[in-house]
């Protein structure tokens, strides 16, 4: 069977270079380019790169996407900054290019998925429910991604169940003291050397609490969902959004 030719954008960066070694080391794959910021993208083409794993930034990020689903290239990417009108502009590229693949995810990693959805099913039996998200402090984004989609996949859930909006009596506070409001979910971020990747979900009812927490302490941790985001997407024409949608989680 002949392998997958996978490219990997922002190749010299925290996770990309983490990608270039998964790549080399999958027995189905075959790194075909690793492409950091003054790279030409047309090395793409005449490497005849299948997929591209698009690990960069948020103010690089649609330019390369453009790029590739404008030349058929399929993209898993990891990179942040997603919004509403972003999406619209990638949608209307991919019309475009119909048999070509996106993946857009939010968290590569298996445990951060199941804690976004443990989040989504319990969201609707509290009355209270915050957002924590904790990253390393060359981050040049906030709230992450990741704390992002989770809050939008709550405030979903809750709309969706009728629930009321959430309990707060604050009538003044410093700017930000709060967090960020997505959707009506409060998200706060901390950055702090030392850490890497980690989200706390905190939901409150009458009488307890719980609490649904997930840590990334090594690049590793995204390895596994960027390989099965590869292999997946080459078969996945149009826009899909969150890994979940490739894992079986009933
Ligand atoms: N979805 C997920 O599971 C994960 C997503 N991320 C996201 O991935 C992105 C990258 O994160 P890090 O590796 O920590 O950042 P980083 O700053 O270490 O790496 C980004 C790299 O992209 C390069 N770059 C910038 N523009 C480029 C362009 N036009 N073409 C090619 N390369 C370009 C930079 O020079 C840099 O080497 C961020 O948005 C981050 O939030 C990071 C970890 C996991
Ligand atoms: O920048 C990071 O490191 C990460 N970015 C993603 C996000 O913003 O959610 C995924 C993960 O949290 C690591």
């Amino acid at each position: 069977m002949s392998k997958l030719r996978v490219a990997v954008l922002g190749a010299k960066g925290r996770i990309g270079s983490e990608a270039v070694r998964a790549v080399e080391a999958a027995d189905d794959m075959e790194l075909v380019a690793a492409l950091g910021r003054d790279d030409k993208l047309e090395t793409l083409v005449e490497s005849k790169a299948q997929v591209v794993v698009e690990l960069t930034t948020p103010a690089s990020v649609m330019g390369n996407l453009d790029f590739c689903v404008r030349h058929g290239i399929h993209v898993v990417v990891g990179t942040t900054g997603w919004t509403d009108e972003r999406l619209a502009q990638l949608g209307t590229s991919l019309a475009a290019s119909p048999e070509t693949g996106v993946l857009i995810a939010p968290n590569f990693s298996i445990g951060a998925v199941l804690g976004m959805k443990f989040a989504q099913q319990a969201a609707r039996y509290f009355e209270s429910v915050e957002v924590i998200e904790l990253h390393h402090p060359d981050k040049v984004d906030a709230p992450s991604g990741t704390a992002t989609r989770t809050a939008q996949l709550i405030a979903t859930a809750r709309a969706e169940a009728g629930c009321a909006p959430q309990p707060d009596a604050t009538v003044t506070a410093l700017d930000g003291a709060r967090g960020a409001n997505v959707d009506g979910v409060p998200v706060h971020s901390i950055r702090l050397r030392g850490l890497l990747a980690h989200q706390q979900v905190l939901l409150g009812g009458e009488g307890e609490t719980l609490t649904i927490r997930h840590d990334s302490m090594h690049h590793r941790s995204f390895m596994p969902g960027i390989l099965l985001g590869v292999r997946r997407v080459v078969s996945a024409p149009g826009l899909t959004y969150g890994l979940e949608n490739f894992l079986d989680l009933g």
